[in-house]
């Protein structure tokens, strides 16, 4: 029995176009639903919280590089408590792991940063408090210890706007240390080596 010319004609172009959308989309790195033989991904982003329930997150996605799948939760928005408390454990580590003896382009650096954060820092209301706060308290970090003081110093003040208990600058070594690293690879600011004066 002959086939249908058309017949094939058609199978032939469907044969054709799914070889090149696979490639494609290998190519380029995307798939928009895992394939059915997809490896456990590497690693999954969660961003779920119990207090976004008034904003439910968007259906998990995932995306393919090479041979690794990996699975995204949609993002939902972080709370200005979050924000605050990951920004200040990155102030209160930075804090800890700088140098006794910075140099001047140190010294600038965490000036600036500070001065910077109090202009773009995501939640408006907590930036302008903080630029009053940097005003009426200039950076002080000719040292180690000097500036980890006076950043425990000024997170009270923004503690006290809050109402949330005064934390015991003494005590600021105890709660914050250096990150966590192995053969002092993390200690970038411990090091004049990276920093062109001095
Ligand atoms: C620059 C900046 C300005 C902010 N301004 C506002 C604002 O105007 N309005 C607002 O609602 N929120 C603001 N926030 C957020 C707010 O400060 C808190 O981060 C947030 O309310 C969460 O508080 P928390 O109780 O989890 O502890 P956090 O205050 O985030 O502190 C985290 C941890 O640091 C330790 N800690 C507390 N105080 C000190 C201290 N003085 N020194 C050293 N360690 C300490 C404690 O172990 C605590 O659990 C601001 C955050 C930042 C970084």
């Amino acid at each position: 029995m002959s086939e249908n010319p058309f017949q094939v004609l058609a199978q032939t172009f469907e044969k054709v176009s799914n070889s090149v959308q696979h490639l494609l989309s290998n190519f380029i790195g995307l798939h928009p639903q895992p394939p059915p033989s997809a490896k456990t991904p590497l690693f999954s982003i969660s961003s779920s919280s119990s207090s976004h329930k008034s904003h439910p997150a968007k259906a998990d996605s995932f995306f393919q590089s090479k041979d690794t799948l990996f699975k995204v939760k949609s993002a939902a928005p972080v709370t200005k408590e979050e924000l605050g408390k990951a920004t200040w454990t990155f102030l209160h580590t930075l804090a800890a792991q700088y140098p006794d003896n910075p140099t001047r382009q140190q010294k600038k650096d965490v000036k600036e940063l500070m001065g910077i954060l109090s202009r773009i820092y995501p939640c408006k209301e907590c930036a302008d408090h903080f630029k009053e706060v940097l005003r009426a308290n200039p950076v002080q970090a000719g040292s180690q210890a000097e500036f980890s003081q006076w950043l425990c110093h000024v997170h009270n003040v923004v503690n006290r706007s809050l109402g949330k208990p005064i934390f015991p600058c003494e005590r600021v070594d105890a709660r914050w240390g250096k990150l966590e690293c192995e053969q002092k690879a993390c200690e970038v600011l411990g090091s004049t080596a990276s920093f062109g004066e001095d």
